[in-house]
């Protein structure tokens, strides 16, 4: 996360660490919980490891140096990568991690509400990207969780900042004119998460960008909304 600042114990309880095991240990990805059983990531976290096996999901946690071989974590059963995805920047971005066992909630691990369709007309003004990514291009992976609040933008807006590139009706757009603020690398698969009248909600999966908080390069994020009949397909 670019621009942000320390995240509180239980400020963003849905948020998850998404840990590869192979000769090392390492954060790869953020995620969402969505049920005591579901995970809600992007997809691309996915095509260099897709063993389920090798993958660590831990809830529940706000520092990375939390972590250690004694820190209880969830396997993965199942993952499921949408059929259409074929990379960030062509959308599709999203993926479903089945844990191997139900959770148990508690103030520090708790799951964020899907948007409906009904209220997909809501304007957010209330948006927050996290995560344990760089703090700058060339960075590392913080300990500590940050939180950054960001603007979403309209699609034409977002389209005219990538003209290279066709932004799809399924991404949705957020981040200053100015650049600052921003996600970045390590910060992909969390949540991009809105408040409205005191609820909070999954709008947005991050994705990609030019780089990261550059002027007029806005962070693209998997618009969940427009996934739900395919999470509700996959989870119930
Ligand atoms: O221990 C380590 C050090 S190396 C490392 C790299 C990455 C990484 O590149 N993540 C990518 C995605 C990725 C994940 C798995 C495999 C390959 C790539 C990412 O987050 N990418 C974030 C993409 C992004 C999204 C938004 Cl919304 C805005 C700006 C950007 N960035 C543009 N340039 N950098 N970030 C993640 C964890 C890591 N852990």
């Amino acid at each position: 996360i670019i621009g942000g600042t320390d995240s509180s114990p239980g400020e963003w309880p849905w948020q998850v660490s998404l840990h590869v095991k192979l000769s090392r240990q390492r954060h790869l990805c953020g995620g969402s919980i969505i049920s005591n059983q579901w995970i809600l990531t992007a997809a691309h976290c996915f095509m260099s490891v897709q063993n389920p096996n090798i993958w660590r999901v831990y809830a529940g946690v706000l520092k990375q140096s939390e972590i250690n071989e004694n820190t209880p974590f969830f396997r993965v059963e199942e993952i499921i990568i949408h059929p259409q995805y074929n990379s960030a920047q062509t959308g599709y971005d999203i993926a479903l991690l089945k844990l191997d066992k139900a959770m148990n909630f508690t103030d520090l691990q708790l799951p964020i509400c899907l948007p409906s369709k009904e209220e997909s007309s809501i304007l957010y003004t209330d948006c927050w990207v996290i995560g344990w990514g760089y703090r700058k291009e060339r960075g590392r992976v913080e300990d500590i969780l940050q939180k950054v609040t960001v603007p979403l933008m309209s699609k034409e807006e977002c389209q005219a900042r990538y003209r290279k590139r066709r932004i799809d009706d399924k991404e949705i757009c957020a981040g200053y004119d100015e650049g600052g603020k921003d996600a970045c690398k390590g910060d992909s698969g969390g949540p991009l998460s809105c408040r409205h009248e005191e609820v909070w909600y999954l709008v947005g999966i991050t994705s990609w960008g030019e780089g990261c908080a550059r002027p007029q390069q806005p962070g693209v994020y998997t618009k969940v909304v427009e996934f739900s009949d395919w999470i509700l397909e996959k989870t119930t």
